[in-house]
């Protein structure tokens, strides 16, 4: 299988399964993607929050970086929680020449309510990272940070996507409404037009590592040749029948079921 889609995350752990790396790698499998990728930050959490955080040394993520880039074509690849400033320094020189699309999830807080980033690293991220983007997945607190408009309505949505890009030159912007109430509705915006995804809302704490696995399926999807449409289109989904049968473990807020749309799932419905 020499022609299978090659997808990448760069992001931190939870060694919990359900967000970060091992979210996106879950999700990369599901999509029958061949999933790689580079570690920012250790992070011990769980469901109930994040304990501490052990930063991977920069020479250390470098050299991961050129592991993965000298040897294997990606087809696109994702970055999540990167925490400081000089990570953001160093991912933007080594991914600047890579051809293959870029899908930013602006990782900034966990669900639990826990910083994940450096107060600094926020507008960085915002300036130097988000121009290199192909897609940009805030959610509303996100978006609100990186335009300035504060979100109440689906108007204020648009308002942040479109802003996205023609102020802040993302290549795409998908804004998702999973904070505000109602449908879960989010608005992408591709520079032309404005399209809306919508699902009904599901009744659950357990929301532990949505973003992340939007965001990653949303990858895969794109390293399988998908349009941009299509694979939020397709993640979307994906995403929805995630939480749909997320799993109730751990104390907290817990994780979401990343084999979900298997047939076999469908068929218990
Ligand atoms: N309770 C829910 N029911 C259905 N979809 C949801 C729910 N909560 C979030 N979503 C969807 O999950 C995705 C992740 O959204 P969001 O929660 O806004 O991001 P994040 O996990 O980054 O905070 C979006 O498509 C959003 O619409
Ligand atoms: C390493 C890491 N990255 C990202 C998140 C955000 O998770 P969520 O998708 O719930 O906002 C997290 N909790 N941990």
């Amino acid at each position: 299988m020499s022609n299978i889609a090659c997808a990448l995350t760069i992001a931190g752990t939870d060694p919990s399964g359900g967000a970060g790396i091992q979210a996106d790698l879950k999700t990369f499998q599901e999509l029958k993607c061949y999933g790689m990728s580079i570690i920012t930050s250790v992070v011990a959490q769980n469901t109930t929050g994040v304990q501490s955080v052990h930063h991977i040394p920069l020479q250390m993520i470098d050299d991961q970086i050129d592991a993965v880039f000298s040897d294997i074509p990606v087809g696109a690849f994702k970055t999540g929680m990167i925490a400081t400033v000089d990570m953001m320094q160093l991912i933007a020189e080594k991914i600047s020449n890579n051809p293959a699309p870029y899908v930013m999830d602006p990782v900034m807080v966990a669900t639990s309510g826990d910083s994940l980033i450096a107060e600094n690293a926020r507008q960085f991220l915002r300036d130097h990272l988000l121009p290199l983007t192909a897609l940009v997945t805030p959610n509303i607190p996100e978006a609100e940070f990186l335009t300035n408009v504060k979100i109440q309505t689906l108007e204020d949505m648009q308002t942040a996507a479109e802003l996205l890009v023609h102020h802040y030159h993302a290549g795409a912007a998908l804004v998702k409404g999973g904070h505000l109430s109602g449908e879960a509705v989010d608005f992408l915006y591709d520079g032309k037009e404005m399209h809306r995804f919508a699902s009904e809302r599901i009744a659950t704490k357990n929301t532990h590592g949505t973003g992340c696995t939007y965001s990653a399926a949303i990858t895969g999807y794109l390293s399988q040749g998908f349009s941009l449409m299509d694979a939020v289109k397709q993640a979307k989904y994906f995403v929805t029948q995630a939480i749909r049968h997320s799993f109730d473990i751990g104390h907290g807020a817990g994780p979401t079921n990343h084999w979900a749309i298997r047939e076999e799932v469908f068929n218990n419905e």
